[in-house]
């Protein structure tokens, strides 16, 4: 049986006197007073302490060590409320203790280290790197430079880093390039460079595995490598969505400590041949035409989607088009329960169970055996048809195409919004940036779905689809991101106490 970890002892910090103790997955320090009472305890979860460093150690502005023999800084995750959006920023918290001897000094420094080892498994030691510097506002470079990179060294992590020359030769690099060593990749950038990485690791697995991507019936094997997203994009939804904030120092230290979030993965087939993977948003008509009009106004930076949206929305238009669908199981969840996905959700985890550790098998199993239900097929005239296999949140929509969407639960949610009088479809959009429900109007229908196929022309996770005839196939947990879900702060929940998970480690939509 493994031993635990636990010691105890009397530190200083400043010149105040501390009760300090490592124990099992929790380290905490407790002030205490002349009178030896107990003052403010700060306790820690192990699997969140940045680093341990020998001496008294500052990173910002600069890196400096003050070398002391009897001294050790400790580095660990601090939250803090994030203002207007619904996750939780994290910061580097940092303490100095003095001891009374280098003996225990040492003693505390080792035990630490190995605790940290035990309690966080995933954290990676070497990770790729790339930047684009282009995207967004085109600060990659600087936000991974000034940011990120002064984190990684502290954690002790090394990294390769490529700043992109050209669009695809991260994901071209990820196809051909030996990967040996490296625990995980990291895109500095936008939704676009993280589909890159997407295709980059899907392929490379299914081209190692033996298997054909081409082929829309394939189990799909799941990729090794974690993906770490550091925000800097236009859009940023897929590191909104899985974090809850776009704040590349939160987004760093959830790689460091090795969160480990699975994400769904939707294929898009055209006749036997794939097209694309989208994990946000497939959308036709009005999605596909804002991408299609933004693409000419790049030069606008993310500016492009509001001129572009404002543009195609006054152009009114609405398309013909069959759209048929296989449900999902709806006694699982449904994507009108009011629930949202947060981080340790209960319906991802219950998929987790059957899809790891042979999540191939499962996998295929659930897409094509055990499935119950019928195809159901809708034709007419659309504003828009959109599929998602998360809820799709960004700052523009802070809860998301479809908010009761799970991140991980090996279904999609897709969005049906009939052809309407203008005000309509406006309030339809609108309704995206409050808490009003957009799935209460008589012409919108939202189905939890696991395939679909389709005629239209699509904006595939913010690239154009060449066809319009389209099959897609969702594959739960195809992929890691170094994420844990959404942290909420201050929610209401389903138990209707504040800050504390309901049963379904679910929470009641604000
Ligand atoms: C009257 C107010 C209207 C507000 C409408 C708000 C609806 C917002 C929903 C946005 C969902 C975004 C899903 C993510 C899409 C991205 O993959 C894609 C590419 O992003 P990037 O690589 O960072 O450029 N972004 C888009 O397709 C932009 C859609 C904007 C629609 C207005
Ligand atoms: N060096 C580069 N030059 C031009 N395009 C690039 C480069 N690196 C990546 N890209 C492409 O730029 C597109 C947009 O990148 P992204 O980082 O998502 O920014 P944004 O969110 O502003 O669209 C992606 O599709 C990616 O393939
Ligand atoms: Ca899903």
């Amino acid at each position: 049986m493994e031993t635990e970890l636990r010691l105890e002892s009397s530190l200083w910090v400043g010149n105040k006197r501390y009760r300090a103790v490592l124990s099992g997955w929790h380290f905490n320090w407790t002030e205490v007073d002349k009178k030896n009472r107990d003052k403010k305890t700060i306790s820690v979860p192990v699997a969140e302490v940045v680093g341990v460093e020998e001496g008294r150690v500052e990173i910002l502005p600069r890196k400096s060590v003050e070398d002391t023999d009897k001294d050790f800084t400790v580095f660990y995750v601090k939250r803090s409320s994030s203002g207007s959006s619904y996750g939780l920023l994290w910061r580097l918290g940092r303490i100095q203790f003095s001891c009374p001897s280098r003996v225990l000094r040492d003693q505390w420094t080792k035990h630490l280290r190995t605790a940290l080892k035990t309690h966080s498994p995933l954290r990676p030691n070497r990770l790729l790197v790339f930047i684009n510097p282009f995207g967004g506002k085109k600060k990659g470079r600087k936000i991974y430079h000034s940011l990120v990179a002064p984190l990684f060294e502290l954690a002790g992590i090394s990294s390769h880093v490529i700043v992109t020359e050209r669009a695809n030769q991260a994901r071209d690099h990820l196809l051909k390039k030996d990967l040996k060593g490296f625990d995980g990749v990291v895109c500095v950038g936008g939704d676009g460079m993280f589909s890159e990485i997407l295709h980059g690791l899907i392929g490379r697995t299914q081209q190692e595995a033996g298997l054909s991507e081409n082929d829309p019936t394939v189990a799909l094997q799941p990729c090794p490598l974690h993906i770490g997203i550091i925000p800097a994009g236009s859009t940023d939804c897929v590191c909104y969505a899985t974090v809850g904030v776009i704040d590349p120092v939160t987004s760093a230290l959830h790689i460091i400590i090795g969160d480990s979030q699975p994400l769904d993965v939707c294929s898009v087939h055209q006749a036997s041949a794939l097209m694309r993977y989208s994990v946000s948003l497939l959308g036709y008509g009005f999605y596909g035409d804002v991408l299609a009009e933004s693409e000419k106004h790049r030069w606008m930076g993310p500016l492009r989607y509001d001129y572009s949206g404002t543009m195609v929305y006054l152009s009114n238009r609405s398309y013909a088009g069959i759209v048929q669908y296989l449900p999902a199981d709806p006694l699982l969840s449904s994507p009108r329960d009011r629930t949202r996905c947060l981080s340790g959700c209960s319906v991802c985890s219950r998929t987790t169970e059957r899809l790891f550790p042979h999540s191939s098998v499962y996998t295929s199993c659930l897409s094509f055996c055990a499935f119950p239900g019928e195809w159901v097929s809708v034709e007419g005239r659309f504003r828009c048809v959109s599929l998602t296999c998360m809820s799709s949140s960004c700052p523009k929509s802070p809860l998301g195409l479809s908010p009761s969407a799970h991140l991980a639960d090996g279904t999609g949610d897709l969005i049906l919004v009939w052809d309407t009088h203008p005000l309509g479809f406006l309030k339809f959009l609108y309704r995206h940036t409050s808490t009003q429900d957009q799935f209460d109007l008589p012409f919108v229908e939202v189905h939890r779905v696991k395939r679909v196929p389709a005629k239209s022309v699509w904006n595939c996770d913010g690239e154009i689809l060449s066809s319009t005839e389209i099959l897609c196939r969702i594959h739960g947990q195809l992929v890691r991101l170094y994420a844990r879900g959404i942290e909420e702060g201050a929610a209401v929940h389903n138990c209707g106490k504040e800050n504390d998970k309901c049963q379904m480690g679910c929470t009641l939509i604000k």
